[in-house]
């Protein structure tokens, strides 16, 4: 990590400089690129090249040639052209049209087959196509998995490994080849991990593979969280180094959904809400039994589409969305406050993946943009592998559209999003999910970056 790091700064402090030409297909603006508001860049300087497409992913499972040779990600499309003579450019976002992928993923028992069976039986006229992982050479969730007999156009078994591990080449071949031998006989891909698996890896195969991500857009983890059995699992101690699969399926999810409650009382549930809420504040959430939801509140839900990242910004988006909830609110305020939650035991020697933490930040005020590049990009650098997931709303000086962006990891992209109001307070909001996040450094960091 520390010899890759150098080349990302590098790359990632240099780039808003580079000289950009168009993207066939897919164009975006990254926020290294953060449009200065320069005569030479009105027209064209949103668009990257396929060479500036994703950044560098230090994932392992690349190989060194594959992650020296990608810089950044790009996912929604966004053009720049004239506007009027006294302004600089339209956004505007024209319709992505990939195929779009949901995760499901929870740890073991949580009901991930259950809510999977829930959305092939339901009535929503999606054509679906169902990748399942099984850790093992038998296929047993298969067969329990109502699919063919309710028209999901394909269910590919996936049997050697785990999604995030052995088979994640399989999975990229998979996709690769659904799209190229059944487009258009199907909507949508869900994909069922198996209960061990550690989500991060699986969503970085679709930025970092452009067999997936020309053609498929993830539309958002679906986190199973078993209401009876989660806390056990989250209090798990791990050996140095070992992820605590649990927690991580909560913090990368878009949607959590608290399942069996009608296994353990409301304390319990209240609890267990309360202890997701410390690990992820971003994602939606609701409770359910037998994975009982509306099917819009999983399928279509554009986790990751940057239209759609004011919401999960927006810190009413954090709220449990079921009304009975509200001991969970947020008090949040109109103007600049910060949230942080830190695990409380992670002070104690015993961990269970100590300091999975939101970190929210929402402050009124233009940003300087090389101050802000110079600070995301060192942050990106030293503490990549700890932020796990990263939204925001910004406004940048010069700039009339908001900029919008999320980052999973190292991967990082963002575009100009609507103009401003005319009179609507310019108020950025950034959300951190990660591992040992220090709240108070992230804000002052931020907020220096303020003209
Ligand atoms: N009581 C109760 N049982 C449930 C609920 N949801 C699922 N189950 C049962 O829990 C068991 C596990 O559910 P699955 O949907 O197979 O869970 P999974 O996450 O796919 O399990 P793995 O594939 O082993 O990771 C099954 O027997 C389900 O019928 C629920 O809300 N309440």
């Amino acid at each position: 990590m520390a010899s890759m790091s150098m080349d990302i700064a590098t790359t990632f402090l240099g780039l808003y400089k580079r000289p950009t030409t168009l993207l066939s297909g897919v164009r975006t603006t990254v926020f290294p690129l953060l449009w200065k508001p320069q005569p030479q860049y009105h027209s064209h300087s949103f668009r990257t090249s396929s060479s500036l497409r994703s950044r560098i992913i230090t994932a392992d499972y690349l190989p060194k040639s594959k992650q020296l040779s990608r810089r950044f990600t790009v996912s929604a499309t966004t053009t720049s052209t004239p506007q009027s003579e006294d302004s600089d450019v339209l956004t505007k976002i024209p319709p992505d049209d990939r195929i779009p992928a949901t995760i499901i993923t929870g740890f073991l028992g949580s009901g991930k087959t259950t809510l999977l069976n829930h959305i092939l039986t339901a009535d929503h006229g999606k054509r679906i196509a169902v990748i399942e992982n099984e850790y093992g050479e038998v296929d047993i969730d298969g067969s329990l998995v109502a699919a063919k007999s309710v028209g999901a156009e394909d269910i590919i078994m996936l049997n050697n490994g785990c999604l995030c591990c052995t088979v994640r080449g399989d999975l990229v071949r998979m996709i690769a080849e659904l799209v190229n031998k059944k487009k258009g006989n199907f909507d949508h891909i869900v994909i069922e991990t198996t209960g061990l698996a550690n989500p991060s890896p699986i969503i970085q195969t679709f930025y970092a593979e452009d067999q997936v991500f020309n053609d498929v857009k993830l539309d958002g983890v679906v986190t199973l969280v078993d209401a009876k059995h989660a806390s056990f699992h989250l209090d798990e101690v791990k050996p140095k180094g070992v992820v605590n699969e649990a927690v991580e399926q909560i913090a990368y999810a878009d949607r959590i959904i608290v399942n069996k409650t009608d296994l353990v009382g409301e304390p319990a549930i209240a609890s267990l809400i309360q202890r997701i809420r410390i690990i992820n504040r971003m994602a939606h959430l609701k409770r359910t039994e037998f994975g009982k939801v509306d099917l819009d509140y999983v399928l279509g839900i554009g986790g990751f589409d940057l239209e759609r990242i004011e919401s999960a910004v927006n810190t009413e988006g954090s709220k449990d969305d079921n009304a009975t909830d509200d001991h969970d609110h947020d008090h949040d305020h109109e103007h600049e406050h910060k949230h942080e939650h830190h695990d409380g035991h992670h002070s104690h020697d015993h961990s269970h993946d100590p300091g999975v933490s939101s970190v929210s930040i929402v402050c009124e005020g233009s940003l300087d943009l090389e101050k802000a590049n110079m600070w995301l990009g060192t942050l990106l650098l030293e503490r990549s592998e700890d932020i796990y997931r990263l939204k925001g709303i910004l406004s940048v000086e010069g700039m009339d559209e908001r900029f919008v962006f999320q980052g999973v990891h190292d991967i990082f992209q963002g575009s100009p999003d609507r103009l401003w109001g005319p009179n609507e307070p310019k108020i950025n909001k950034i959300v951190f999910i990660g591992k040992n996040l220090d709240g108070q450094e992230l804000e002052k960091g931020f907020k220096a970056c303020l003209l």
